[in-house]
């Protein structure tokens, strides 16, 4: 047994090392006594004790098949440091993967596509399709996703993320908005090279995310859903190591730290440690990390979760800055007014599609015409529902289509769908009434962003099953 043991332990360098040790003094020690006297020579024959003349000789108690054993490890594990490295099994294993999954999943992938289209959409996927990413990079589109997929295969297939195509540009901050489980984060992973990818590709500054991952990773930023800090590190350490990984030359590094502490106001917590940090200044450090030393494109998961209203302002300045320096951002976001304030350009996503793309303004124009009113009503106890029914018939004999959304303690909210109304229309028209229907106070607005998203929330629900 224990000579079995012995020669299965030989894939151990530790314990080849170890016994290198052992026997080499092992022997030196019965060398020495057997060859000390007449009589001790006498006693090793009787005994039988073995000693080896030559320390290196590959029979017992030499060291030689310990040494011929460390060296074959050497070159063994160095191969596989490389194959690990290089990724080689990761690849393999999505190679050999996705041809399996394939024909299972592209049937998932042919369903979804039967349903139309938004045109903005068709067109960027056009425009995507048509360009060539690495030239498409240099002259201003550091980000390109050419009909991106992926299918979870886990507990049934599940199309997380369906054919998305997209370029973003230098100097343009792109919103993902979507449901919780639209697929976003997915997105974010695969662009990452966190996730595997089941079909397309994606380029950043030229490189593919499926050929060029070391290149891909050096050129973004990314701040996740959820933070991954490490906890017995302060700020100001973690944002140094950053700094120092993106390339930043030492000498800049410390200025640089101290730029991005000072403007996410992170600097009285920057010699703490991060396991001590409260949830908004961890966001912060994360956020901070994806912003320091400039990538050419960086990623926002939903980074202003938890923050107070003033870091949340001086985090959007921080990306607004970064921005105009010519970065490409990328957001996800469930605050509207976020985006509004954030993205030159955003969609929404369902079910892993884009619904809809273009400028905040564009899409309040295209989905959200006619015009908001929120208007209360001065009612007596008593006469409640005739006070406010009289005004509701008026506003609805008035602006015909108009829809009651909301109806609240004298306080209602109407959706003018009239596209043909002006805001002089409109205003001239309450200010006219505003006696005789007792109209405390009022306010006419343009359909917000949030009223645009929320009318996608019907495609949410219809094709949820459709995914699986
Ligand atoms: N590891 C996984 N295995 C199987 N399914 C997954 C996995 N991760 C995500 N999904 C599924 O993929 C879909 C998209 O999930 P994803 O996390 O990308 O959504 P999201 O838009 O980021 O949502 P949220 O706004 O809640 O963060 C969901 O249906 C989710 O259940």
């Amino acid at each position: 047994m224990s000579q079995l043991l012995d020669k299965i332990f030989l894939i151990f360098p530790n314990y080849c090392l170890g016994m290198s040790f052992s026997q080499f003094y092992q022997n030196y020690e019965f060398l020495s006594f057997c060859f000390s006297s007449p009589l001790s020579k006498w006693v090793c024959n009787v005994y039988n004790i073995t000693y080896q003349t030559n320390y290196f000789s590959m029979s017992e108690p030499g060291v030689g098949r310990f040494l011929v054993a460390l060296s074959l490890q050497g070159v063994v594990y160095i191969a596989l440091l490389f194959v690990i490295e290089l990724q080689c099994v990761h690849t393999l294993r999505r190679l050999l993967t996705s041809l399996g999954k394939r024909r299972k999943q592209l049937p998932l992938m042919e369903d979804a596509a039967l349903l139309p289209e938004d045109r903005d959409v068709a067109e960027e996927r056009k425009r995507v399709l048509e360009c060539q990413p690495i030239i498409e990079s240099m002259v201003g589109s550091p980000l390109v996703l050419q009909e991106l997929s992926k299918v979870y295969s886990s507990g049934g297939n599940i199309l997380a993320v369906d054919r998305l195509s997209l370029a973003v540009g230098k100097g343009e901050c792109f919103g993902l908005l979507g449901f919780n489980g639209a697929g976003k984060t997915t997105t974010f992973k695969m662009l990452t090279c966190d996730e595997s990818v089941t079909s397309g590709d994606a380029y950043i500054d030229g490189y593919s995310i499926l050929r060029d991952i070391k290149k891909v990773q050096q050129r973004i930023g990314y701040c996740p859903q959820f933070d991954a800090l490490l906890d017995h590190m302060t700020g100001r350490e973690t944002l140094s190591m950053y700094a120092r990984l993106r390339g930043i030359p030492e000498k800049y590094v410390c200025g640089c730290v101290e730029n991005v502490l000072r403007s996410l106001l992170l600097e009285p917590h920057a010699d703490k440690l991060v396991r001590s940090y409260s949830g908004g200044n961890k966001r912060k450090l994360s956020a901070a990390i994806a912003l320091i030393g400039g990538p050419p494109v960086i990623f926002l998961d939903e980074p202003s979760t938890g923050m107070d209203p003033v870091a949340r302002r001086l985090l959007w300045d921080a990306v607004t800055r970064t921005r105009e320096s010519g970065k490409a951002i990328i957001i996800t976001s469930h605050s509207m007014e976020e985006c509004e304030a954030l993205c030159t350009r955003l969609a929404v996503m369902v079910n892993g599609q884009f619904k809809c793309l273009g400028s905040p303004q564009h899409l309040k124009s295209k989905f959200g015409s006619g015009y908001t009113l929120l208007a209360k009503v001065h009612i007596e106890a008593e006469l409640e529902d005739s006070d406010l029914q009289l005004f509701k018939d008026f506003i609805e004999s008035t602006f015909p289509g108009s829809q009651l959304k909301d109806e609240h303690q004298g306080m209602v909210h109407y959706h003018l769908t009239d596209k043909t109304l002006t805001w002089a229309q409109v205003f001239g028209t309450l200010e006219a009434a505003k006696e005789k229907y007792q109209i405390e106070d009022y306010c006419v607005s343009q359909i917000s962003l949030e009223q645009v998203f929320l009318s996608f929330a019907q495609f949410q629900h219809c094709t949820e099953r459709g995914r699986k």
